[in-house]
């Protein structure tokens, strides 16, 4: 059937590593046979333990004291470093024929955008015969703030553009919000059930409740079921909104450009319309589901496991 992956991208904390640990607990529910590739130097720890791991071959915290490098400019540099020796990486996917990699990847931005790191990398894959569906993360906290929210746009949108793979962008921790694509608020919280924990478990489930909470409160007063819509299918029309409420009567020249450049980045998004998000709640398996078949079809997964038939209602000629 031939080797699959998907390429799990985006920034720093919009969940891609939860994203993989969901998508690998999904399919081997599914009998997926699939395997967590990870990619990203100065990971610490996994909910599944990766079968292929960069920091077997290098590691941020080695860079950073042998060679003085700060934190960013080390992770640049461990990726360089894989790319310098690919055959690494060919050496530890080859024993993988017929299987379903997930690739967890760092979440520097500069990654995607500004180096040819990443493309670099989906050229080697695809050389090894490897379909590639890249999946771009963006958390829905993002959409609190829509400068934020565009700029979030942006990047997605420059990284279908430089990588040139078969992509979906994923609007990710839909759990945060309430209404029909987020949390219903029917569900039992299972950090509730704390009888049998240590004192230190329950802490930290604590910790996470709050905190938890805390971005619910947040996303609640932000977000009216309605305008979710406008954010997944990205509406030019919220930044000009956003613009208007804060804009004061006196503009200045320097703000008018700000308008105007705002303005032509919605025009360029609004004009491609390349840009859309599937909704991600965790916490919901259907909503799981609807984002792997929606890989699955970017990326024509199964469409050789069999031959089909002819449908009946067409007529070959
Ligand atoms: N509520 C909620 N929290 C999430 C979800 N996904 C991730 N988080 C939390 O967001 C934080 C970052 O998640 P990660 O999965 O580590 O994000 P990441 O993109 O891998 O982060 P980096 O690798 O550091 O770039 C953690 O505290 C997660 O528990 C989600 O779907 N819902
Ligand atoms: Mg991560």
């Amino acid at each position: 059937m031939g080797r699959h992956c998907q390429l799990v991208m985006g920034p720093a904390g919009s969940g891609k590593s939860t994203f993989c640990a969901t998508m690998m607990t999904h399919c081997q529910t599914t009998k997926r046979r699939v395997h967590l590739v990870n990619l990203d130097p100065a990971a610490e720890h996994f909910e599944y333990e990766p079968t292929i791991d960069i920091r077997d071959l290098i590691t941020l915290e080695d860079v950073m004291e042998e060679l003085d490098y700060g934190p960013n400019g080390g992770l640049i540099y461990c990726l360089e470093f894989l790319l310098n020796n690919i055959d690494w990486l060919e050496e530890e996917i080859g024993t993988y024929d017929d299987d379903y990699l997930i690739i967890d990847c760092p979440g520097q931005i500069e990654l995607y955008t500004h180096f040819p790191i990443m493309r670099r990398l989906c050229e080697q894959l695809s050389r090894w015969n490897l379909n590639i569906c890249g999946v771009y993360c963006l958390e829905s906290q993002f959409i609190e703030d829509k400068s934020k929210y565009f700029s979030g746009v942006l990047s997605a949108m420059s990284a279908m553009v430089n990588l040139e793979i078969p992509h979906i962008n994923v609007m990710t921790k839909m759990d945060l919000i309430q209404g029909d694509y987020g949390n219903k608020g029917d569900k039992d919280d299972d950090d509730d059930n704390d009888a049998g924990d240590t004192e230190q478990q329950k802490k930290k489930k604590r910790t996470k409740k709050y905190r938890r909470r805390q971005q619910q409160l947040k996303m609640e007063q932000a977000m009216t079921d309605r305008e979710m819509d406008r954010y997944l299918d990205p509406d030019p029309l919220l930044l000009s909104e956003e613009a208007g409420r804060v804009g004061t009567q006196e503009e200045t020249g320097q703000m008018a450009k700000f308008r105007e450049l705002n303005q032509a980045i919605v025009q360029l998004i609004d004009d491609y319309s390349m840009v859309s998000f599937i909704p991600l709640n965790i916490t919901d398996e259907d909503s799981v589901e609807y984002v792997l078949s929606s890989v699955d079809h970017a990326m024509q997964y199964g469409e050789d496991l069999e031959p089909k038939e002819p449908d009946d209602a067409v007529e070959y000629e």
